[in-house]
């Protein structure tokens, strides 16, 4: 194929990229922008895959793929970069692949590795534009302030049950990061994931989408640079809304000015600054370190088998205790153990204490609780929950 050297496109690339070139203000010129850009998105999930779909295709020069996940069944539905035959594979390398085929022209760099404080401003300075494709806050606040330190525009996209959310932060000459505008994280309550709270898949379509289409606005030097921020509902009408955003804050601990000013990324631990851990943080590999509170599954398990009788204390509901439960685990519910933990601790002598829900986040709560109102005892709660137990060690346990 022939290169066309006044220009820097193939002769091919010309048909390939000419139903946007000829766009007004694009050209030829927009499109040497795009193949000279290079773009790192963070998550290969449901907004990454979107993302990465169409930046690949429209000829973005460099893309780099950050993920430590693997293609589970169960992303299928919207991680459409992803198929039956990946399940089991890195995502990186699973949504490398897929644009591989797309594009072979561009360079991919697939990179398999959960970003930490530790790596993040290594992994990400040699790229123009950060894409925030994850789902958890943690991850939230160390991509702004990495995107700050580097001085690069960060394009976040958000997606849960029927909503999303898009956002160019730290861009123009004095828009917002996302510290500026959500100086506190949010209650440890309102951060699930997908898998607790359920997406529908094209939404995360619309906004992995949109998000594509913002970068190569960025690159091409079609965004008009103000903030704001992009509000969809697909069960709303309208279902779009977008909100003028104010400019960074002075007194913002990140983008502010100094004294205002957080530490280092290396030296900030997000996940405390998040609140403090979350099981699925650790199991998923968001997190280095592991406080001694909690038990895995196969621990739990080995206690049975040597001492028959432990001391489970099931959190969920009655209703879904009623649908499966550990033999001999005694259900209070959350709100009911938090409301009074003292009237539940075992009447039995006992050493050790488990605490158990479906997915692992409630029965932290339930184990600091009990912890508050007891010292002598080791309590932990159980990394996962049942959905772990049937995993990992009972796979006729029930999952629902
Ligand atoms: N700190 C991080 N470093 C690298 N990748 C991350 C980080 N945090 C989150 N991710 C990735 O971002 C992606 C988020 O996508 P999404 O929520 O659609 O997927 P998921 O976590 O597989 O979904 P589900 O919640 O249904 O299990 C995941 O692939 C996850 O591994
Ligand atoms: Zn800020």
């Amino acid at each position: 194929m022939s290169h066309n050297e006044t220009s820097g496109l193939h002769l091919d690339e010309y048909r390939r990229y000419g139903r946007q070139m000829i766009l007004d203000n694009f050209g030829l010129p927009g499109q040497l922008k795009l193949q000279q850009a290079s773009v790192v998105v963070v998550g290969a999930g449901g907004l990454g895959c979107p993302a990465l779909q169409y930046l690949a295709a429209a000829g973005v020069g460099r893309l780099g793929i950050v993920d430590h996940d693997k293609v589970e069944i169960s992303n299928l539905a919207r991680q459409i970069l992803h198929s039956e035959e990946t399940v089991g594979m890195y995502k990186s390398i699973s949504a490398g692949q897929s644009i591989r085929k797309l594009n072979s022209r561009i360079k991919i760099d697939v990179i398999i590795e959960a970003l930490h404080s530790s790596n993040a401003v290594s992994l990400l300075q040699s790229y123009d534009i950060i894409l925030d494709c994850t789902d958890n806050a943690p991850t939230r606040y160390l991509l702004s302030d990495t995107a700050v330190r580097l001085g690069k525009p960060l394009v976040s996209g958000a997606a849960q049950k029927y909503e999303g959310q898009l956002c160019v932060y730290n861009f123009g000459v004095d828009g917002p990061c996302y510290r500026c505008l959500f100086p506190k994280p949010p209650a440890i309550e309102n951060t699930g994931t997908c898998e607790e709270t359920g997406i529908l898949g094209p939404v995360t379509g619309i906004i992995g989408n949109m998000q594509a289409l913002e970068t190569i606005k960025i690159i091409v030097g079609l965004h008009d640079q103000k903030a704001s921020m992009f509000l969809f509902s697909a069960i709303s009408v309208p279902a779009y809304r977008a909100v003028k955003l104010r400019s960074r804050r002075k007194t913002c601990s990140a983008c502010g000015e100094e004294d205002a000013k957080i530490g280092t990324i290396e030296e900030t631990d997000y996940v405390a600054f998040c609140g403090g851990q979350r099981p699925n943080w650790e199991e998923r590999g968001l997190i280095d370190d592991k406080p001694g509170f909690r038990a895995k599954v196969k621990s739990l398990k080995d206690d049975i088998d040597a001492n028959g009788n432990v001391c489970v204390i099931d959190v969920r509901s009655p209703t879904e205790f009623g649908i499966c439960n550990l033999p001999g685990s005694r259900n209070v519910p959350l709100y009911q153990l938090t409301a009074n933990p003292a009237l539940y601790l075992p009447e039995e002598k006992t050493s050790r204490i488990y605490v158990v829900c479906r997915l692992g986040n409630d029965s932290q709560i339930a184990a600091d609780a009990l912890r508050s109102v007891e010292s002598d005892i080791m309590i932990q709660d159980v990394v996962g929950g049942l959905r772990a137990w049937s995993e990992q060690v009972d796979s006729k346990f029930p999952i629902y």
